[in-house]
C-alpha cells in the first residue's frame, strides 16, 4: 500500500471564488493570497489583455488549524479557486465549483444580485456544501453612509437566500482593491483579515476517503527543464502514490508518477481533496489543457446515458422532451438530446433511489418534465381539475453527439448555453447523477431495448351496430389504411361496460367486428337499436355522409376504448395489456 500522507499535518480546504464579471473575484482572491500557486491571477496574456479571468485561478492562504479542525499541531490551507465571471465561461465555473469545499460568491455592493451571480448561486447549491457571501468594493459607498448601505444589502442578501440550502450563511463586506485598477499596490483592503476569521470558521473537515478509483481534474500542464511534465490538479476521488501508473483517458496513454507536489513542498502521497502535481516524463504537455487523469481504465467512454434529475427551479420554461441541451458530464461539456420518463403512475411514490438505476422495472414516457408549471403534458390535461401529482423521482434518457468520458455516478447538467447572455435569465436548466453509461456506439440496437420506458396508448372509436348478441360492429378506432389484423386478439372496453375483444375487419372503411364473449346487456342493445333507427331516419332525409357528421357521433352512445402499452424501445412494437 501507499505511504502515509507527508509528516506536518495540512488540512487542505478548497475555496471557490465565483460571482458576475467584474465583482472583483480576482482582486479577493489576490488580496486573501499569501501564497501564489503556478497558475493564479489571470497569468494568461490572453487574460491581462482583457481584464477578464478566463480560465480557473489558483492561489493558496495558510492560516492555523481553527478549534473545530481538532486538536494541532497542523496548518490549514485554503486553496483559492478563482473563477471566471464572464457568461460565456460558465462551463468552466461549472468544472471548478465542482472541486470546491467552500463557496465565496462575490457580490459588487454596488450592484447587488446580478445575472450570474443568481447562476453561481445555483451551481452552489448543486455542487457545494457551504457559502460566504463577500460584499465587495464598500469603499465605492460614500463614507457616511457605507454602513447603512452595507447592512442594506446584508439583509437583502440573506433574504435571496432564504430559500437555498445557504440559508443564513454568513455575509462579510470588505474592499478588495480600494480605489480600483488605478489605485496603488499600497492601498490596504479593507475587512479581508474579517473575511479569513470567517472562513476559518466555516472550515469544515470534507469527507475524504482514499479508497476508491484515483481521479484528478487537472487544470494546467507544463514541461519543467530536466524533469518531466507537471499536470496540477485536485483529486476528485480515490488516492496516488509515487510509481503508481496513471491514464489520461482522453490521450489514452498510460505514464508513471515520477515526483509529486503540494504547494512546492515534494510529497509521496496525495488523496481526495489534495492539491496536487504530479510529474510523468516523456509526454507533450500541449497535448493536456485540462482533463481528467485516473486509476488506468477506471472511467468509461459513454455515448448515451440514463440520468436521475431534478428541474432548475428559476429555469424558465418547459424541459420537453427530444429538445437539446448543453449537458455537462463531470468536466465535460457536450451537446446532448433529452428524453424524460418518470414510473409508472403506481410507482409515483416509491422511494428515490438515488445510485442505481433499476432495469426491471416499467417507466412511463413524458412528452416533458414533470413539475408543478407543466400542464401541458398529457397526462395533466386529463387530471385538469384535482391536484398534479408529481412522482417523487424522474429520470431522462441522454444522447450525446459527440461521446463523453467521465466517472460513475458523476454530475450531470443540463443547460441552454445558447441563450442570449444579456437576457436576465438563468440558462441552467437541470441537474442529475449519471446512474448507467452506454459505452457501445451501438447503444440503440444493443441496450436501450433494455430500457422498459411505455407510452400509454388509448384510442376511442363508436360502437356502429349490433351484429348479434354476442358481436358489434365498431368503427372510428382505426384510420382506414391500418392493418387491423395486428389489433385482433385485444381487449376493448365499451362505454356501458361491457368487454371485448377485436375479431377482425369489417368491410373497407377501417371498420372492424367486436366479440363480446359474456353478451350484450339488454339496455345496450335497446340504446343501440333506438339509435341505429334515429339515424337511419336522418340518414334518408338529408345528404349527411355515413363516417364524417358529428351528428354520427352524438347518434352513436356508445363509445369503445382500446388501451394498450407499447415500449418505446420494442423494436417489434408489440402492444401490451395487462
Ligand atoms: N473600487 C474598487 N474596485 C475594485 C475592488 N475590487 C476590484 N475592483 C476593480 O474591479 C475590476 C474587476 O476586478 P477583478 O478582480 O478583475 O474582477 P473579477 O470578478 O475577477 O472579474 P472576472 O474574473 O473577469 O469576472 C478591476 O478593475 C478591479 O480593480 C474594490 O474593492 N474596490
Ligand atoms: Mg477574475
Amino acid at each position: 500500500m501507499a505511504a502515509g500522507p507527508a509528516a506536518p499535518r495540512v488540512l487542505n480546504v478548497n475555496v471557490g471564488v465565483l460571482g458576475h464579471i467584474d465583482s472583483g473575484k480576482t482582486a479577493l482572491a489576490r488580496a486573501l493570497s499569501t501564497t501564489g500557486s503556478t497558475a493564479a491571477f489571470d497569468r494568461a496574456p490572453q487574460s491581462r489583455a482583457r481584464g477578464i479571468t478566463l480560465d480557473l485561478g489558483f492561489s493558496c492562504l495558510r492560516t492555523a488549524l481553527p478549534p473545530q479542525l481538532g486538536p494541532g499541531p497542523g496548518e490549514l490551507q485554503f486553496t483559492l479557486v478563482d473563477c471566471p465571471g464572464h457568461a460565456s465561461l460558465i462551463r468552466t465555473i461549472i468544472g471548478g465549483a465542482q472541486i470546491i469545499d467552500l463557496m465565496m460568491l462575490v457580490i459588487d455592493v454596488t450592484k447587488g444580485m446580478q445575472t450570474q451571480s443568481a447562476e453561481c448561486l445555483v451551481i452552489g447549491q448543486i455542487a457545494c456544501q457551504k457559502m460566504v457571501v463577500v460584499l465587495n468594493k464598500i469603499d465605492l459607498l460614500p463614507e457616511g453612509k457605507r454602513q447603512s448601505a452595507i447592512e442594506k444589502m446584508t439583509k437583502k442578501m440573506q433574504k435571496t437566500l432564504e430559500n437555498t440550502k445557504f440559508c443564513g450563511c454568513p455575509v462579510v463586506a470588505v474592499a478588495a482593491k480600494p480605489g480600483g485598477p488605478e489605485a496603488p499596490e499600497s492601498e490596504n483592503p479593507l475587512g479581508v483579515s474579517e473575511l479569513i476569521e470567517v472562513l476559518k470558521s466555516q472550515a469544515y473537515l470534507p469527507s475524504r476517503d482514499p479508497s476508491g478509483n484515483f481521479l484528478m481534474a487537472v487544470d494546467h500542464c507544463f514541461s519543467i527543464k530536466g524533469q518531466g511534465t507537471v499536470m496540477t490538479g485536485t483529486v476528485l476521488s480515490g488516492s496516488v502514490s509515487l510509481g503508481d501508473n496513471v491514464e489520461i483517458p482522453a490521450l489514452k496513454v498510460t505514464k508513471k508518477v515520477k515526483s509529486m507536489q503540494m504547494f512546492h513542498t515534494p510529497v509521496t502521497y496525495a488523496m481526495q481533496g489534495d492539491r496536487v502535481g504530479i510529474c510523468v516524463t516523456q509526454f507533450d504537455p500541449k497535448l493536456l489543457e485540462r482533463g481528467l487523469i485516473c486509476t488506468p481504465e477506471s472511467l468509461h467512454t459513454i455515448h448515451a446515458a440514463i440520468i436521475s434529475l431534478k428541474k432548475i427551479q428559476y429555469f424558465r420554461g418547459a424541459l420537453q422532451t427530444k429538445a437539446k441541451f448543453h449537458i455537462t458530464v463531470g468536466h465535460e461539456t457536450v451537446m446532448g438530446r433529452v428524453m424524460f420518463f418518470s414510473p409508472a403512475p403506481a410507482d409515483f411514490n416509491k422511494e428515490i433511489q438515488e445510485k442505481v438505476f433499476d432495469f426491471e422495472k416499467d417507466y412511463l414516457y413524458q412528452e416533458e418534465y414533470l413539475s408543478k408549471d407543466s400542464n401541458s403534458s398529457e397526462e395533466n390535461k386529463e387530471n385538469d381539475q384535482s391536484e398534479v401529482q408529481l412522482p417523487r423521482q424522474q429520470w431522462a434518457l441522454l444522447e450525446f453527439e459527440k461521446p463523453v468520458t467521465c466517472p460513475k455516478l458523476c454530475l450531470v447538467i443540463g443547460s441552454k448555453l445558447d441563450t442570449d447572455i444579456h437576457a436576465n435569465t438563468c440558462r441552467l436548466a437541470f441537474h442529475g447523477v449519471l446512474l448507467q453509461g452506454m459505452e457501445d456506439k451501438n447503444y440503440m440496437e444493443t441496450f436501450l431495448p433494455k430500457l422498459k420506458v411505455y407510452k400509454l396508448k388509448h384510442k376511442e372509436g363508436q360502437v356502429e351496430r349490433v351484429m348479434d348478441d354476442y358481436s358489434v360492429i365498431g368503427r372510428s378506432l382505426f384510420k382506414k389504411e391500418t392493418n387491423i389484423q395486428i389489433f385482433v386478439g385485444l381487449k376493448v372496453k365499451l362505454s356501458t361496460g361491457e368487454d371485448g375483444i377485436i375479431d377482425g375487419g369489417f368491410g373497407q372503411s377501417g371498420k372492424f367486428k367486436i366479440r363480446i364473449p359474456d353478451g350484450l346487456k339488454p339496455d345496450t342493445k335497446m340504446l343501440l337499436t333506438v339509435a341505429s333507427k334515429k339515424k337511419s331516419k336522418a340518414g334518408k332525409g338529408d345528404t349527411i355522409k355515413e363516417d364524417e357528421s358529428s351528428k354520427n357521433d352524438s347518434a352513436q352512445p356508445v363509445t369503445i376504448s382500446l388501451l394498450f402499452k407499447r415500449y418505446v424501445f420494442d423494436t417489434q412494437k408489440k402492444m401490451i395489456q395487462s
